[in-house]
């Protein structure tokens, strides 16, 4: 599992580790990380440190004495290590004594060196930046990307807000960050994510003085591997969970099918359709238990996955209250969403899970899309709130959030955090922009739907699913355009990757 911590936390722990070690101390194993990981790449580059072309953008904070004090031990080893000061008259004064005395040198024309460079260390600003990149800035970092040196982000690239992954105006593009002690949100969380490149993690010691809570964790193969649901010896159709899936209509009969084909995938052990869509749901999958009338006729179901292509008629409006009535688990997805009445969601004492896009987000918080894209994490955290459900907000890396416990009695499962704290926010790492198709997202919804009738807590269910699903666009994709078809088609091959 990959963990994040907010910079408050980074501070405090970094507060108490320097208290017991030498003044610098700590700046120097940060820059020791850092130049062991440039020097590999250089290598990988050029095959040698020694002659490397090398330049350092520093700010004005300790950021910028990272990079100073890395550049110096790339200088020791023969790089040419040139600094261009973006706030001169405050660069780190220690840092730059060190890189002089390693033989580095101020840069006379920051862009001649630029346009020749083989590596750009990125110490603008790392944890303590705001409000993205200054306008001074802008002309060399642009120039940085120009030149086609290889950019290196020291910490966080620069302009990426550390907690949130917001960016305002333009922010470095790094090809790799190397970053101290922890993750940090923004580095894992879009469009801050977008702009970190390969990422590595430099152990300075923090780790004991950082909060056992982390603010935001990414599984990873293990890790969801232990999540999902293995049929046993005694286990039976029903033993395994059946999920019901509430999707479709007559103008979108494909949502039905897409929807179904996730659930038949996820681990329940049948999966039960209901609604207008029968037909073309049994053409594809003989093997679904259809019904027609409203879903709580249908038999006993383990869980509901409501929502996919439903439209907003009558008929649908009834399934999504009927479904929201019943005591079990229920995921509500794009149409399902526009149906809800957030008081009906408050008061079940069944998990709900609900997984919209950033547009349905924004509709029920009431703002527009482009504030829940900039600012994720908040939005998504301020739904799990306001809905006192489980949440997962899609789009390039999902997020899944839970309400604090005690906000909705169902849904805080699963929780490892203290009595009345949300556990961790989930951020998925798997997935391509190609996923980004029509009718993906309805297949996600059958699988989690899924996941929930096998008997996952909500917040397991979501965050398996999403990595599943974008494993499985991965893996179908290989850098060509998919159908949701395919995201379907290939989730046993995601999911025996996972656990194999
Ligand atoms: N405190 C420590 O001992 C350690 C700190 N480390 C490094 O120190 C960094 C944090 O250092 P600081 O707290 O000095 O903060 P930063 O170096 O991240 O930035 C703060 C400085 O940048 C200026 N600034 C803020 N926003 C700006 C913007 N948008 N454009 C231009 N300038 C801006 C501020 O006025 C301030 O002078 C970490 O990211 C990490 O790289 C590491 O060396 C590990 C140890
Ligand atoms: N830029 C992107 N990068 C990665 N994944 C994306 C991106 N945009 C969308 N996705 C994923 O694609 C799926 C689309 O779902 P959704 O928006 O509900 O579409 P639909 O309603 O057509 O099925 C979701 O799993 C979402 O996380
Ligand atoms: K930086």
């Amino acid at each position: 599992m990959r963990t994040a911590h907010s910079v408050d936390a980074v501070r405090n722990a970094e507060r108490e580790l320097m208290a017991r070690l030498p003044e610098g101390a700590l700046m120097k194993r940060a820059a020791a990380g850092l130049a062991t990981a440039c020097a590999g790449l250089l290598k990988d580059l050029l095959g040698r440190v020694y002659g490397a072309r090398v330049v350092l953008l520093v700010g004005s904070g300790d950021n910028g004495g990272d990079a100073l004090y890395a550049g110096a031990r790339l200088a020791r080893r023969g790089a040419g290590v040139r600094v261009v000061p973006l706030a001169p008259g405050r660069t780190h004064p220690g840092g730059l004594a060190a890189l002089l005395a390693a033989g580095g040198r101020v840069a006379e024309d920051p862009f001649e060196v630029l346009a020749t460079a083989d590596l750009v260390l990125d110490g603008i600003t790392g944890i303590g930046g705001h409000g993205g990149l200054r306008p001074d800035a802008l002309p060399v970092v642009r120039a940085a990307r120009g030149g086609g040196a290889m950019v290196v982000a020291v910490d966080l690239p620069s302009g990426v807000e550390a907690d949130s992954g917001e960016v305002t105006g333009e922010a470095v593009r790094a090809d790799a960050t190397v970053t101290f002690g922890t993750y940090k949100p923004g580095l894992l969380i879009d469009p801050g994510h977008e702009r970190a490149g390969a990422l590595r993690l430099v152990d300075i010691g923090l780790g004991p003085y950082l909060p056992s809570v982390p603010e935001l964790e990414a599984l990873q193969h293990a890790d969801v591997a232990r999540l999902l649901p293995v049929p046993v010896g005694e286990s039976d159709k029903y033993r395994r969970g059946v999920v019901g899936v509430v999707a479709g209509s007559a103008r979108y009969p494909g949502a039905a099918v897409l929807a179904v084909s996730g659930a038949l995938r996820g681990g329940a052990g049948a999966v039960r359709y209901v609604g207008p869509g029968g037909e073309a749901v049994l053409a594809r999958f003989p093997e679904t238990l259809v019904h027609e009338g409203p879903p709580s006729g249908a038999g006993r179901v383990q869980a509901w996955a409501v929502g996919p292509g439903l439209g907003d008629g009558s008929w649908a409006a009834a399934a999504v209250a009927d479904v929201l009535a019943a005591d079990v688990p229920v995921l509500v997805d794009a149409d399902g969403l526009r149906l809800l009445a957030e008081r009906t969601v408050r008061e079940r004492t069944a998990p709900t899970l609900l997984t919209p896009h950033a547009g349905e987000a924004a509709a029920l918080l009431g703002v527009d899309r482009e504030e829940v894209e900039a600012g994720r994490l908040a939005a998504v955290r301020e739904l799990a709130a306001r809905y006192g459900a489980t949440v997962l907000l899609k789009g390039s890396t999902t997020l899944v959030a839970e309400p604090a416990s005690g906000s909705a009695s169902g849904s805080a499962s699963g929780s490892a955090s203290e009595p009345g704290a949300a556990p961790p926010v989930r951020v998925n790492p798997t997935g391509t922009p190609w996923l980004a198709t029509a009718g993906s997202g309805d297949v996600l919804s059958g699988l989690a739907g899924s996941l929930l009738a096998a008997g996952l807590p909500a917040r397991d269910a979501a965050s398996a699913a999403a990595y599943l699903h974008g494993l499985s666009a991965r893996l179908a994709s290989r850098g060509a355009p998919v159908a949701a078809d395919d995201v379907a088609a290939w989730l046993p091959e995601a999911w025996r990757n996972v656990v194999g």
